[in-house]
């Protein structure tokens, strides 16, 4: 993470809410982005990723509370070529060609990159010909990864960048992304994939009913979810008591098997043999697939 002393953060939230009659799609959202930081928005479907990155970009106004972009209201970056984006929704514009639709997109920046290599670095050279209106939605996408780049953006935010990419055209991707991030850029992309939000960004934001429920890297997601998995087979033993013994944060039933979340599997573990609970013990450390659901679980309040 690249921190600028005495300069404003790339990305600024505060206490910011945006209401669509009774939803709350924003609900006080507290968030920063220093300069030249990767950071991954993470949440289920519905859970306001894409309203946040309209109020990041300017396109709707908070309810309540602030945002700004580089100090100031998001609609003076944005107007001054700073931001580029890349957003769900494509608009297919018929007939121009994919050359001449990035190149007319950089020429409204102050200082573009050059055409070919907004091209290049979106894997499009080779469509550069092409009419935008003939492609495919693989293909589209990249289209829109080119036309975010051309201006060169010091903030790049890309809602959902990979959703229609296959296996290989995603690995091209995030190694443009990265690319961009390590010259010093700053970016900020939604997504519902874990494993890319932990290969890809500095930290992961976690978005669950319009609020951020964790912020942090990877690592420390998983540890503030409860660092290890203890299972074991009932066979027989009740539950009662377990979400008691030591480290346990939550327990779960499946089948005949429970499975204990822990801060201290040792000192679980330990517990349970005491019980005499032991029978296909296993303990696992918890993926940050178990740290979104915790995060994010139905059942649970979020305060
Ligand atoms: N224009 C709108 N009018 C009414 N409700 C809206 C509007 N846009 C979003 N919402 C609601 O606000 C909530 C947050 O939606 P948002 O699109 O921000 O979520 P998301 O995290 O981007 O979801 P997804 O992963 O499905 O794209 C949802 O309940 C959604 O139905």
């Amino acid at each position: 993470m690249t921190k600028t002393t005495g300069t404003p953060p790339a990305v600024s939230f505060t206490g910011a809410v945006k209401t669509y009659g009774a939803v709350r799609a924003v609900d006080g959202i507290d968030l920063r982005l220093e300069h030249g930081e990767t950071v991954a928005l993470l949440g289920r479907n519905g859970a306001g990723k894409s309203t946040t990155i309209s109020l990041l970009l300017g396109l709707n106004e908070p309810d309540q509370g602030t945002v700004e972009l580089f100090g100031a209201p998001p609609e003076h970056a944005v107007r001054a070529g700073r931001v580029g984006a890349m957003l769900q929704e494509a608009r297919a514009v018929p007939r121009v060609t994919v050359r001449e639709l990035v190149s007319f997109v950089a020429g409204r920046y102050p200082d573009p990159m050059p055409v070919a290599r907004a091209l290049e670095l979106a894997g499009i050279a080779d469509l550069a010909g092409r009419r935008v209106d003939r492609l495919s939605g693989g293909q589209t996408q990249r289209v829109r990864f080119a036309v975010a780049l051309a201006g060169n953006p010091s903030l790049l935010v890309l809602d959902e960048p990979t959703a229609a990419l296959d296996v290989e055209a995603r690995h091209a991707f995030w190694d443009s992304m990265r690319s961009y991030a390590r010259r010093g850029h700053t970016v900020l992309f939604s997504t519902h994939y874990l494993d890319e939000a932990d290969a890809h960004a500095d930290r992961i934001v976690v978005i669950d009913r319009g609020r951020v429920v964790a912020d942090g890297t990877g690592e420390q997601l998983r540890r503030a979810a409860g660092g290890n998995l203890v299972s074991f087979d009932l066979a027989g033993h009740g539950t009662a008591g377990l979400e008691l013994l030591p480290g346990v944060r939550s327990v779960e039933v499946r089948g005949d098997r429970a499975l204990l979340r822990t801060d201290d599997s040792d000192a679980t573990v330990i517990a349970l043999a005491r019980l005499d609970a032991i029978r296909g013990l296993e303990v696992v450390p918890a993926s940050l697939d178990d740290a979104f659901l915790a995060l994010t679980s139905r059942e649970k309040e979020t305060v």
